[in-house]
């Protein structure tokens, strides 16, 4: 059984086909690629898979329990944890109180939180600044932050929105070999990356958005020579 099957989401803003009519699935263990050029629609359809937004049509399905009508938090507890494109982390409090804050989601024991906070920073190789005011780390660490925050939720599927975003190549590196390390730990990941190097070296599969419709989906090499995505998506680089 797919971990996520995405039924016929549409969603409308007014006038406005954010997402319309898309459908596929994603196995357990393996990295999604969503890709599409700007306004395709990707970080709508995140929102509608984790209940930020509910779809205008469609059903959302994980782990063969629909999501409909349910908020953020309840997805987040059935095992869905996603990351935003802008990273806010709570600036004046400590990097281990903020995965904490992830943490209390599976746990009401504050030594417990901790516990997980410390083992997540661990994964992401931030331990050494559990002490530091989140607000003061640089951008390549505080994006691990996020993705240890969310970590510590204990996701089946992880949804990451262009978490490699505005970092350097070396910092770049830092979080694909996480992305890695994460899939071997046999978390589901769903990743938003406008990098096409990047995408299809770590996905198993790849989605094609085009103005809110799937415009094609299969393996990277099936990706990188559909005409239909070379026109669209790869001639607008
Ligand atoms: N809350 C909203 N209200 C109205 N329109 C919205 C809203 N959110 C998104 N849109 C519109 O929906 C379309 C898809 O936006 P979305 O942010 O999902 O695209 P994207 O593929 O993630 O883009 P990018 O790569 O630039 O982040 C855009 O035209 C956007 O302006």
């Amino acid at each position: 059984m797919a971990i996520l099957e995405i039924k016929h989401v549409s969603k409308f803003f007014g006038g406005l086909s954010a997402n319309s009519d898309v459908s596929f699935e994603i196995q357990h263990g393996m990295i999604m690629g969503l890709i599409g050029p700007n306004g395709a629609g990707k970080t709508t359809l995140f929102n509608c898979i984790t209940g930020y937004y509910p779809p205008s049509k469609g059903d959302v399905v994980f782990d063969g329990r629909s999501m409909h009508g349910l908020q953020p938090d309840k997805v987040c507890k059935l095992g869905m944890a996603r990351t935003w494109q802008k990273v806010r982390p709570l600036a004046n409090m400590s990097v281990v109180d903020n995965v904490m804050v992830g943490a209390l989601c599976r746990t009401g024991s504050l030594k417990n939180a901790r516990d997980m906070a410390m083992e997540q920073l661990k994964v992401v190789g931030l331990e050494h600044r559990s002490g530091f005011l989140a607000g003061g780390l640089p951008i390549g660490e505080r994006k691990k932050l996020e993705v240890a925050r969310v970590l510590a939720t204990q996701p089946k599927l992880l949804l990451l929105d262009e978490v490699m975003g505005g970092l350097n190549p070396a910092e770049s590196e830092d979080i694909i070999q996480l992305i890695l390390a994460i899939k071997g730990l046999g978390i589901t990941q769903m990743v938003i990356e406008h990098d096409m190097k990047t995408i299809m070296r770590i996905s198993d599969r790849i989605v094609v958005l085009n103005s809110g419709e799937k415009l094609a989906e299969g393996s990277p090499q099936e990706i990188v020579s559909n005409p239909d995505v070379v026109a669209a998506y790869l001639g607008s680089e």
